[in-house]
């Protein structure tokens, strides 16, 4: 893994919208062979989006050949609820690129059968071979997109039952009223995540900081499902100085020096 220790939730905007242009430039879409792009919602990647626009505003980066896949959509809240995960990545993102809208993929919390929308997820993913980068946040409680304490960690994508942390976090978006919260959301599983080429998760903020020590320091552990990422080969954290709190000196040491020295290809 990389851990990339940055001081400000400014930084590590900076460094992951760049480290997504870098990937997206490298790897040179086009129609036929787009580039798969994983994202999610919440505060924390508020900023890498902001960074994301100013890079396309300065001509750095197209996401005209790039298809999106986003990690979870809440059930029963329509569409265009100013708090559903649509309306917030028009808004945040996709209204201010130049992504083509055949190639925004999210899940539709508002379907008859939510087993048959996750299957179709799941096969769509597959059809474009895999997903070439996950950006993710992290729940305080280590949740990865909304796979919950004790989410199987062979999971795929599926309905989930929010726990009650979940609902009174996120009850700030809905006039910090808990009983606003929809109580189901539909999710990529872990497995999901896994089977991306390179997962990037952002924490920022002395509350993430337990979550990143089960990401990094301690043992995989499906109650804290981003310690799964552990297993995969292409993960990286990046994270302000307030979210490594709970990390020893020596690991973040580590980490630091590793960067120093790195050849980044290698992970
Ligand atoms: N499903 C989302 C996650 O994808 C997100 O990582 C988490 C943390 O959000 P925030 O970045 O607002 O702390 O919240 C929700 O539970």
């Amino acid at each position: 893994m990389r851990l990339i220790p940055l001081q400000t939730d400014e930084q590590v905007a900076k460094w992951s919208a760049r480290h997504i242009v870098d990937r997206i430039n490298q790897f040179k879409p086009t129609e036929e062979r787009p580039f798969v792009l994983g994202l999610p919602t919440g505060g924390t990647p508020l900023k890498t989006y902001k960074e994301l626009i100013k890079l396309y505003q300065a001509g750095e980066v197209s996401f005209k050949n790039v298809v999106t896949f986003n990690m979870d959509e809440y059930v029963g809240l329509p569409q265009e609820h100013p708090e559903s995960y649509h309306s917030f990545m028009y808004k945040n993102f996709f209204n201010h690129v130049d992504i083509q809208e055949k190639n925004i993929n999210i899940l539709n919390g508002n379907t008859e059968d939510h087993d048959e929308e996750c299957r179709r997820y799941e096969e769509k993913i597959k059809s474009y071979g895999k997903i070439n980068l996950f950006m993710g946040g992290v729940g305080n409680d280590g949740h990865i997109a909304f796979n919950e304490p004790a989410s199987s960690l062979s999971s795929r994508t599926r309905i989930k039952t929010l726990t009650t942390d979940t609902l009174i976090a996120n009850s700030r978006f809905f006039n910090n009223d808990v009983n606003q919260v929809p109580k189901y959301a539909l999710t990529i599983g872990v497995a999901t995540l896994l089977d991306a080429e390179e997962v990037m998760i952002l924490a920022t903020g002395h509350q993430k900081a337990l979550a990143v020590q089960a990401g990094v320091e301690n043992s995989i552990n499906h109650f804290w499902t981003i310690s799964a990422l552990q297993q995969h080969r292409h993960y990286i954290l990046v994270c302000d100085e307030p979210a490594t709190q709970e990390l020893k000196v020596k690991t973040v040491k580590y980490f630091t020096e590793l960067e120093r020295r790195a050849i980044h290809s290698v992970v």
